[in-house]
């Protein structure tokens, strides 16, 4: 797997007279997996958009692999991201799916059972999409962006909608696959969901970075995530 990095350098973000994101910067690195951690309307969602160039910075940079999203040269190859579960044609069948996205991105149509089997949804595979629970839909989505073979995951609250068994799996997926040169970075604003899964940790709190680096950091003077996390977005914004 290539050694690819994001970096986000400055990034900024207004929307009226709300400033979704303010001057942040971060990195997330290759063969690790960085948690991005925010209360809700902290600003992730949005500059998730900016990294894969679905929405236009007002101000900074954002780049993976050296390159901003809209200037690679082989996206999916590249990048895999889940930003949120909707997006699949219900009447289609997960199959269906995945072959039109293989054609799209120009991948081998034997991807298709690969993606499935390694995110278990092959015994599906032939059912509508419509039929599919939420757990299964964030399986799909996931599968969909593995079909490139990327060395980059960006995932925006991935854990949603997947029960206790299934965010232990994908703990695990995403282990694995920092463990072998990829790089991770998934955003939550569930603080125990992160807890066990992440090396490093960004915080961002109303549009600022207040916080990033290792995880085992930021909680040594705390007994707990949550209790770093309070202490550390009040000293922000007592
Ligand atoms: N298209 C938009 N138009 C106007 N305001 C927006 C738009 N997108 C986001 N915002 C605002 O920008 C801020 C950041 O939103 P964003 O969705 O990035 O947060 P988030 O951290 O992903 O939140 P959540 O955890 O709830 O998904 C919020 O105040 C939100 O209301």
């Amino acid at each position: 797997m290539n050694s690819t990095a994001i970096e986000v350098a400055g990034l900024s973000k207004r929307f009226g007279d709300v400033a979704a994101v303010r001057d942040a910067s971060f990195r997330a690195e290759p063969g690790r997996v960085t948690g991005f951690l925010g209360p809700n309307g902290a600003g992730k969602s949005t500059t998730l958009a900016m990294l894969l160039g679905l929405t236009r910075s007002d101000a900074g940079t954002a780049r993976i692999g050296g390159a901003p999203y809209r200037e690679l040269s082989d996206p999916s190859g590249t990048v895999g991201a889940v930003l949120d579960a909707a997006g699949a044609h219900p009447a289609m069948t997960g199959r269906g799916h995945l072959r039109a996205y293989a054609a799209l991105g120009g991948h081998p149509l034997a991807r298709v059972d690969e993606v499935a089997a390694t995110t278990g949804i092959g015994e599906y595979l032939d059912r509508r999409i419509r039929g599919y629970s939420t757990g299964m839909r964030r399986r799909l989505a996931l599968a969909t962006a593995l079909l490139g073979d990327p060395s980059v995951l960006v995932l925006d609250e991935p854990s949603n909608g997947l029960d206790p068994a299934g965010i232990v799996w994908l703990r695990e997926f995403l282990r694995d696959f920092a463990a072998r040169g990829g790089t991770v970075l998934l955003s939550s604003h569930v603080l125990t969901e992160l807890q066990h899964g992440i090396d490093d940790l960004v915080l961002i709190d109303r549009g600022r970075v207040a916080w990033s680096g290792p995880l085992a950091d930021f909680t040594d003077s705390a007994s707990s995530l949550e209790a770093a996390f309070l202490a550390r977005t009040m000293e922000v914004h007592p």
